[in-house]
């Protein structure tokens, strides 16, 4: 049987500004979004630029900012979990793999930056995991010694890759992994994203990638504006087996199908 660990339902984000003179404004990036997770599966979600797609994942981890509120359900394994909750299991039973290196510690080296992954993650000897992750990433030993700057890009992800899944985590919550690597590197991530759902771990993948994603997904979610508008199988994000027309655009818009796009859409919603 395979188990849902996340399990968000009807989940809305606002954040509360102040302007000018005090008056305070309210927006809502993220209306409604639902989307369960299972173990042993990837799940990729897509959709346009400023969609909510990352605010989804920092809601998950309990890392939204303090002027944000939040209505809706968040559940890991079965269970309600508050912000505080969700904290404490960050990092632990679930983790975020970021996009870019600025997620790294840019005055620490990597070696203890791993160790600090590994204590926070609650292991019992952080410098033989600190070690033994650069071993299982590749990466020469060395590697530990340098700071956030003198890597490259294929060697900062596999060192937020490592330091992601160094706990084996229940949940990972990748936050577009691949932009910006060659494609030997991305090919690289989406078989570790793979492989980590092959190993029992439910992975939320959030990408532009559609046409990647597809490759390694069990299912795919679209949002728009802040919500989730159809779910389906790899084998069904296709024109004429998708019910919305914007996630039959995103299709189309595949660089396979040569970048048509429907008049009511502009290029800037659907690409990037
Ligand atoms: N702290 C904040 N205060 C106010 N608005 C915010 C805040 N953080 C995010 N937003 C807004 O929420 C919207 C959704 O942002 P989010 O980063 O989740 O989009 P996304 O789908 O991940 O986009 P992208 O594909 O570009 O990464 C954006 O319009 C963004 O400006
Ligand atoms: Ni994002």
């Amino acid at each position: 049987m395979t188990a849902a660990v996340l399990s968000i339902a009807n989940l809305a984000i606002s954040f509360h500004q102040y302007e000018r003179g005090l008056r305070r404004r309210t927006v809502t990036p993220v209306v409604d979004m639902s989307l369960t997770a299972y173990a042993g599966e990837v799940l990729a979600v897509v959709g346009a630029s400023g969609a909510g797609k990352s605010l989804v994942g920092l809601a998950t981890m309990g890392l939204l900012p303090p002027n944000a509120t939040e209505s809706g359900s968040i559940r890991f394994r079965g269970t309600l979990v508050t912000t505080a909750d969700r904290r404490r299991l960050a990092g632990r039973e679930m983790t975020l793999l970021p996009q870019s290196g600025s997620f790294l510690d840019p005055l620490a080296r990597v070696d203890s930056q791993l160790r600090r992954a590994a204590r926070l993650a609650g292991l019992a000897d952080p410098a033989a995991t600190a070690r033994a992750v650069l071993e299982r990433r590749g990466l020469p030993a060395r590697t530990g010694r340098l700071y956030p700057h003198q890597l490259s890009g294929g060697m900062t992800r596999r060192v937020l890759f490592g330091m992601a899944t160094l706990a084996r985590p229940a949940l990972v919550f990748a936050d577009e992994p691949t932009p910006g690597l060659h494609p030997a590197s991305v090919a690289e991530v989406l078989a570790d994203i793979r492989g980590l759902a092959d190993d029992g771990a439910a992975v939320v993948l959030v990408t532009h990638g559609i046409d990647q994603a597809l490759t390694i997904a069990d299912r795919v979610v679209v949002c728009r504006a802040g919500r989730t508008i159809e779910e389906a199988t790899p084998a069904r994000f296709h024109d004429s087996a998708l019910r919305e027309p914007y996630s039959r655009a995103l299709w189309q818009a595949l660089p396979s199908h040569g970048f048509r796009l429907p008049d009511e859409l502009d290029a800037s919603e659907v690409t990037r």
